[in-house]
């Protein structure tokens, strides 16, 4: 990922993303390591601004190219793995929740933090993140909106390794990439999509319901004064 400063996720770059994964797929690729260009942030979620006082249509196509993405990423043939060598709050967790092994450095946060902003993680982030560290830790997670740092997030089982800083990180994904290398294909992308094909049916059969219910949430007033407001509050910080 490569969009300054924070890899946030706009419709242009969820896009992007999206149709990188279909050119991997049409390739054959044998694996992808997603990472990103910044030196401090892994992706900092989705782009706020795409949710803050959007003309309907857009707010319909945003969420669309999302569920577009992430389904593609979540179901792809060939193995996945998230180099995180920065902070990946929220959709940046998602996204890392999604790849198949995470690799992360220290000193870093993670979490679907949604509940602390006063929005709601959708059912199928929370599925991603209950698929991972299970049913307990993910519903406690998801109530307070934990944002793990490194140590919490290894013990947890959020992540599977930490590597000391960013080529410590690839080089420990490029080792998830070889170790899979071997594996008769079919079988791999099989046995994948079988653990996955609930969390992915869940979505693929209830789309339209999913984008009802993020348009109605968000055109809500109180929730467009808390995102406001947030917005606020980060760039009062970085100014
Ligand atoms: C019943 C079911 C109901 C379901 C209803 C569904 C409802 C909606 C669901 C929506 C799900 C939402 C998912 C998300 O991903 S929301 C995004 C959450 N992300 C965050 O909270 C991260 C915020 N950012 C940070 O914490 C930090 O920026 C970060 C740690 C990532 C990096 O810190 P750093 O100090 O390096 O950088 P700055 O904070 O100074 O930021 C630099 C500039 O980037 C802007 N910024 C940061 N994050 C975002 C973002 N997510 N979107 C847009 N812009 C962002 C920040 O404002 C700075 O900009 P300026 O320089 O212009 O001020």
């Amino acid at each position: 990922m490569n969009r300054p400063p924070v890899n946030s996720l706009n419709t242009e770059h969820l896009e992007q993303l999206h149709r990188a994964l279909v050119r991997l797929e049409n390739e054959k690729c044998r694996g992808m390591i997603l990472s990103s260009s910044s030196p401090t942030v892994f992706s900092a979620g989705l782009d706020i601004r795409e949710m803050y006082k959007p003309e309907l249509e857009k707010a319909r196509k945003f969420w669309r190219t999302l569920q577009d993405m992430w389904l593609k990423l979540y179901s792809t043939p060939y193995p996945t793995v998230a180099a995180i060598h920065g902070h990946a709050p929220a959709g940046g967790c998602l996204l890392a929740l999604s790849c198949e092994y995470r690799v992360i450095v220290p000193n870093v946060k993670i979490g679907l933090n949604e509940t602390q902003l006063g929005i709601v993680a959708p059912q199928w982030f929370q599925d991603c993140m209950r698929n991972v560290i299970g049913e307990r830790q993910a519903e406690k997670a998801l109530i307070a909106g934990h944002m793990f740092n490194t140590e919490q997030a290894l013990q947890v089982g959020l992540v599977d390794e930490v590597a000391a800083d960013k080529a410590a990180c690839i080089a420990r994904a490029e080792a998830f990439l070889a170790s899979q290398a071997n594996l008769p294909l079919l079988a791999r992308k099989t046995v994948k999509l079988g653990f996955r094909n609930s969390t992915l049916s869940r979505l693929m059969t209830g789309r339209e319901a999913d984008t009802k219910i993020f348009i109605e949430y968000i055109f809500q007033p109180k929730v467009q004064k808390g995102i406001e407001l947030y917005l606020q509050s980060l760039s009062k910080k970085s100014g």
